[in-house]
């Protein structure tokens, strides 16, 4: 097994990089449904340069590499020991490489721990198998996705649907549901695996079993097929589009898989994965430990270049505004929902940490007319002590809902960035004070990236790298205006809508 480590190493890196051929012509399939010129064809070919530039640069397609997870099938009598070991040394050097990002964190005390390692993470499955090779699959799910999971317990009363009972129309409905209460959160258009039954606990892994499947393969279950077809048919007709910005496209697949329940129970489970839906596999010579054959056809088979560069032709018509930091009162005013942003001069980032730091502290720079931006970065030193910024996709902002609006006003901001939305609470703000919150592309880590041009200092790095707050310096960072500061607000709009053509779903279909 001289080999094992190594590749799983490449396994990791291949994962985080380079986005199956099978995923990607699910993503230029929805390229060449969605209305041209619209916001959603925008970030759709924002989304299919994004994949591109990761495979180019060999490096992360999102910034958040998410929770590994492996599952390994091995010969019987195979050292699972000894695999175990090597699986978390190629983690920790592909931490080091900045091929994932450091994502394991001390629950109770905050702390990052570095190099992914720690209780819990990563996750590794091993189950034997009557074959004489192994086989290695990793799926990378990053948490803004892993957020947007939802399990139901049947029967329930369901937003907009109404009653969902313990039978195949009760579980398209939760499907149904599913879909929409995850709106633009989890970066669609988005995958949902389905688990069927079980517990608690096997229920979601049985859905999270399910993104394993191919996104083309069909289900040798006849009911669960025409579940599947039914769903990803109507899934996209709720209008909740790329990032939550309206569209044509919410679903990129929908796989289903059934389990035994108890007699009392009745779950429905749905694992949720974003567009940058990172999962491949190996099989390995069981002696050598060397990759015989990969599992899923590789991205290189599928460029993404030519829809990119035709839907963006069609970008011309919007209203584009320049901005340099620090932004005054007044330019902000000017801004509607749906302008887009093209922003210039130093940027600093905050998520979690820094907000709920801020509330009570004061900021270590001048945010007077700043922009923060909701995101945590891979970023890598060089020999002379420079920081670099690798991978850098905004975050779920809805996170920082509570401390927001009073940040804003407390410090003077005037642009928030980050992806997904927030709440009523940020709007009245940015009305009040006069900001706006900018959408950037959730995953589209490589092409912010290389807006940054300069790291000019950071702060509270002990919060770990994703959450420490970056001073990067910025040039042609583009993003749409989707709430402003005249109380408008884009994900309000599309939710509402999306509630309203939901409840067209309410009749039975499966009876
Ligand atoms: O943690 C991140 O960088 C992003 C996260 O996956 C999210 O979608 O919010
Ligand atoms: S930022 Fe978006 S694309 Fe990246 S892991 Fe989170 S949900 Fe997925």
């Amino acid at each position: 097994m001289q080999h094992f480590q190594e590749s799983v190493y490449k396994l990791i890196v291949e994962t985080s990089t380079n986005l199956p051929a099978d995923v990607r012509r699910a993503i230029q399939a929805a390229q060449e449904r969605e209305d041209a010129g619209t916001r959603s064809a925008i970030s759709l070919s924002t989304i299919a340069n994004n994949i591109d530039m990761a495979e180019c640069n060999v490096s992360p397609i999102c910034q958040d590499t998410g929770m590994p997870t492996f599952i390994i099938h091995t010969p019987v009598g195979a050292n699972q020991i000894v695999m175990k070991k090597q699986i978390l040394e190629a983690v920790a050097l592909a931490t080091k490489n900045s091929k994932l990002r450091s994502n394991s964190v001390d629950s109770l005390t905050g702390s990052n721990t570095g190099d992914n390692l720690g209780p819990g993470t990563p996750v590794i499955h091993f189950e034997q198998w009557e074959r004489d090779d192994i086989e290695v699959k990793l799926i990378l799910k990053g948490g803004g996705c892993e957020n947007k999971n939802i399990q139901y317990s049947l029967p329930t009363e369901l937003e907009g649907l109404g009653k969902a009972g313990r039978d195949l129309d009760g579980i398209r409905k939760c499907i149904m549901h599913a879909v929409y209460q995850a709106q633009g959160q989890g970066c669609s258009a988005g995958f949902i695996g389905v688990g069927i039954g079980g517990d608690r606990t096997s229920g979601y892994e049985l859905a999270k079993h399910q993104l394993f499947r191919r996104v083309d393969d069909v289900n040798p279950n006849e009911e669960l097929r025409k579940l599947e077809d039914y769903i990803m048919e109507n899934a996209n007709k709720l209008g909740i589009g790329t990032m939550g910005f309206g569209g044509q496209v919410s679903l990129l697949g929908c796989k289903i898989g059934v389990a035994n329940r108890l007699p009392a129970s009745f779950f429905v489970s749905v694992a949720y994965n974003c567009w940058a839906f990172r999962r491949q596999g190996v099989l390995l010579n069981a002696s050598s430990g060397e990759i015989q054959e990969w599992i899923y056809p590789s991205g290189d088979t599928v460029s993404m270049k030519q829809e990119a560069a035709a839907a963006s032709e069609e970008t011309t018509e919007r209203r584009e505004v320049v901005l340099q930091t620090p932004i005054s009162e007044e330019q902000i005013r000017q801004l509607r929902v749906g302008d887009v942003v093209i922003i210039n001069g130093p940027m600093y980032t905050g998520r979690d940490a820094l907000h709920k730091y801020l509330m009570d502290h004061d900021a270590p720079v001048d945010l007077n007319g700043a922009a923060i931006y909701h995101c945590g970065p891979v970023m890598s030193k060089d020999e002379n002590g420079e920081w670099h910024v690798r991978a850098a996709g905004p975050t779920t902002s809805s996170r920082e809902e509570p401390y927001q609006g009073t940040i804003i006003k407390k410090f003077g901001i005037r642009a928030v960035i980050g992806k997904g939305g927030m709440g009523a609470k940020t709007l009245a703000a940015l009305q009040e004070h006069g900001a706006v919150y900018l959408n950037a592309i959730g995953g589209a880590a490589q092409y912010y990236a290389r807006c940054f041009k300069k790291v000019n200092g950071v702060d509270f790095l002990e919060f770990g790298t994703p959450e420490a707050m970056w001073h990067l310096q910025t040039e042609g960072f583009a993003a749409i205006v989707t709430m402003d500061s005249h109380g408008n607000s884009l994900h309000a709009e599309v939710d509402k809508n999306s509630l309203e053509k939901l409840s067209q779903f309410k009749e039975p279909v499966f009876a």
